[in-house]
């Protein structure tokens, strides 16, 4: 279903991938942990075809469709959650008021607040990018650190959501540098000196 075979990628010729493999399903929820600058968000890039990896390739069904949180989602700052909500997603035309409403209640955040995107919190950021990745019916779902700032109410209720997606036969791969409780993990995969190994 998305199967990642042997990337590399370097950037200045410093080496930051140098094979990263795996292949998963559907109604997976797959963990890849490293340190700081290891190249998490690389494979993410590289898996939403926002940059090209220098070898190796990436497979996925054709009715893929990729929602993805990576590093500090770009939002417009002056505007309403809701507002950007609705922008982004018109941009694929899949804007469903109703479902974009109840996903902002059910992560806490008031979607009739005027409040501009430049007031909120790290934490309320972090749930718009969240959502973004999940509203339009996505069933690749890429979330890099996506629990950053959240409280433990918020990080309850981001527990729920990923068995939910499961539960509705999405992927969900979450780079992050430590397991969050309550989750359970169809794999582990650790990226250590460019090379993605199998954890347990
Ligand atoms: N466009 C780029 N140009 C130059 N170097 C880059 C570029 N993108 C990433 N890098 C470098 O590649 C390495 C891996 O970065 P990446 O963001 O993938 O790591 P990460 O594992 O996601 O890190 P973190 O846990 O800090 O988010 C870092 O050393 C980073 O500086």
């Amino acid at each position: 279903m998305l199967k990642v075979a042997h990337l590399q990628k370097s950037f200045n010729h410093k080496v930051v991938l140098e094979d990263a493999s795996f292949d998963v399903q559907l109604g997976q929820v797959i963990h890849i942990s490293g340190e700081n600058g290891s190249g998490k968000s690389t494979i993410f890039k590289i898996i939403a075809k926002i940059i090209k990896p220098d070898a190796g390739q990436v497979q996925m069904t054709e009715d893929s469709v990729i929602g993805a949180l990576i590093e500090n989602p770009g939002f417009l700052e002056f505007e309403s959650g809701l507002t950007n909500l609705k922008f982004l997603a018109q941009l694929n035309k899949r804007y469903d008021e109703n479902k974009v409403k109840q996903l902002m209640t059910d992560f806490g955040l008031n979607p009739n607040s005027n409040r501009s995107v430049a007031k909120y919190s790290l934490g309320m950021r972090q749930k718009l990018g969240i959502i973004q990745a999940i509203m339009e019916e996505q069933n690749i779902i890429l979330l890099d650190e996506p629990t950053r700032g959240l409280d433990q109410e918020s990080l309850a209720h981001f527990v729920q959501l990923v068995n939910q997606l499961r539960s509705d036969n999405k992927l969900v791969v979450i780079a992050s540098h430590d397991f969050q409780a309550g989750l359970k993990y169809d794999f582990k995969y650790r990226l250590k000196d460019g090379v993605l190994r199998s954890e347990d």
